[in-house]
């Protein structure tokens, strides 16, 4: 498939844009060597860099690990372009708009439980790129560790702009309005419900299916996600591997010679250069450094199916390891639709401390921890020991609850736990969308101890 640079954001490339989502293909699978050609005969057989390479294309190999790492951990791809990614011109920086980066040294670490109201609309012509806003992180991108919490609002699509983040994967939960993602790889459709992820350093460009998106990113500094251990659980369930879809290549034919404009994160900050052609001009390739969707409703949630609450790592989709056997650096956990059959148990999460650092997002619908507050677009910090749970209407009426099945179905929630406290920006802090009277959702749990 050849793309049209879909360059204009008006309604009639909208619908264009529609349509082209409709009849996407995929290549299925987690962590596949996958292989794909736009063009028959453009992928090399038998060797990644022959002499010449078919059709007059240039070889090029995207490293996601050093070229050292296991096997089991390596992943590369090896991509077949028009032009080479090395012809182009000295980046400049450029504004950070409200984008902010690990290490987060803006205001001092805050014990504090935290809850946002949906970031507000952007002004108009805001896109992907303009549009994103951190809300805090750890680590050091720098020292490729740690990650980064943004949100997006966006109104228009990205037209003959690039991104690309040296610094870390981007995982991308739309929560308004579909995207479309035009990657080096091909394109990628992710509405609300589902997941995507553009590796580290792999460039693209994002399209919007509606008027409005607004959605949540962990952008993942260290080691990239990988599926979880299934240990007892055998063989099969959670995300299962094939519900990952890569795409099928797809490059840029028209207005290949006109100015792109890529903007690089490194290191924290924006820097741009202008091309003089599209860098999504890839025709063929293989390897498992690549792109991906996956429908979150597709989860196999595993649960009690006798008595208490399991804690909510078995609700991971995803994880970014750490140095250390069982320490996630980051994990990507989803409340998805689910049956509570617990008996004798009170169903909602329980009361806890966390060494871990929970951000929590919705994406539709309500979390049956928070009876309100909590609101699709908006997000909940709850740092390192910092005491949550029910609040007190969930405490009250679970409590007293007659405990029959119970198909929890109105939602969709997910949270990114980290190892390290999450530190938020000066403009999280001060945002007018941060809510006051947060800790109030826990006033009137009344004494109701009888010794
Ligand atoms: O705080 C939260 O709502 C997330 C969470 C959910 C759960 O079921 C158990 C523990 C936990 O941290
Ligand atoms: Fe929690």
């Amino acid at each position: 498939m050849t793309l049209g640079t879909g360059a204009g954001s008006g309604r009639a490339d909208q619908e264009q844009a529609r349509k082209t989502a409709q009849g996407l293909s995929h290549l299925s699978g987690f962590g596949n060597q996958h292989s794909s050609e736009a063009v028959p005969g453009a992928l090399p057989v038998g060797r990644n860099s022959p002499q010449r390479a078919p059709l007059g294309l240039y070889a090029e190999q995207l490293s996601g690990t050093a070229f050292t790492e296991p096997r089991a951990h390596n992943r590369r791809s090896w991509l077949y372009r028009i032009r080479p990614s090395a012809a182009h011109p000295r980046f400049r920086r450029t504004g950070n708009g409200s984008l902010r980066s690990a290490p987060f040294t803006e205001a001092e670490p805050d014990p504090n439980r935290m809850r946002w109201n949906p970031l507000p609309d952007p002004p108009q012509g805001t896109d992907f790129v303009d549009g994103l806003w951190t809300l805090g992180g750890n680590g050091d991108a720098a020292q490729r560790s740690g990650m980064a919490v943004h949100l997006y609002a966006a109104g228009a699509s990205m037209t003959d702009r690039v991104f690309c983040d040296s610094d870390g994967e981007l995982l991308i939960l739309p929560e308004r309005g579909g995207l479309l993602l035009h990657t080096e790889f091909g394109l990628l459709r992710a509405e609300p419900g589902h997941m995507a992820l553009i590796p580290r350093g792999v460039r693209f460009r994002v399209v919007l299916l509606e008027e409005q998106a607004r959605g949540y990113i962990c952008e993942n500094y260290g080691q990239p996600f990988t599926l979880p251990e299934l240990g007892p659980i055998g063989a099969n369930g959670l995300a299962n591997p094939r519900d990952f879809m890569a795409p099928v290549a797809a490059y840029e034919e028209d207005g290949a010679d006109r100015p792109v404009e890529v903007v690089n994160k490194f290191c924290g900050n924006l820097w741009t250069a202008r091309y003089d052609h599209s860098p999504l001009d890839v025709v063929a390739w293989h390897g498992n450094h690549v792109p991906y969707v996956y429908d979150l409703r597709r989860f196999n949630v595993m649960g009690t199916i006798s008595y208490d609450h399991p804690d909510p790592s078995i609700f991971t989709v995803l994880t970014s390891p750490s140095d250390t056997p069982g320490l996630a650096a980051v994990d990507f956990v989803v409340f998805a639709p689910r049956w509570l059959v617990g008996e004798d148990t009170f169903r909602p999460p329980y009361f806890h401390r966390n060494v871990m650092s929970e951000y929590m997002g919705l994406i539709e619908g309500a979390y049956d921890a928070k009876a309100e507050g909590f609101v699709p677009g908006g997000g909940s910090l709850h740092n390192m020991m910092s005491a949550h749970g029910p609040d007190r209407d969930t405490f009250e009426r679970a409590s007293s609850a007659e405990l029959e099945p119970q198909k929890i179905d109105d939602g969709l929630a997910f949270m990114f736990e980290t190892r390290w406290p999450v530190i938020a920006t000066a403009q999280a802090l001060e945002a007018s969308h941060l809510q006051s009277g947060y800790d109030d959702v826990w006033q009137g749990l009344q004494r109701q101890f009888r010794p």
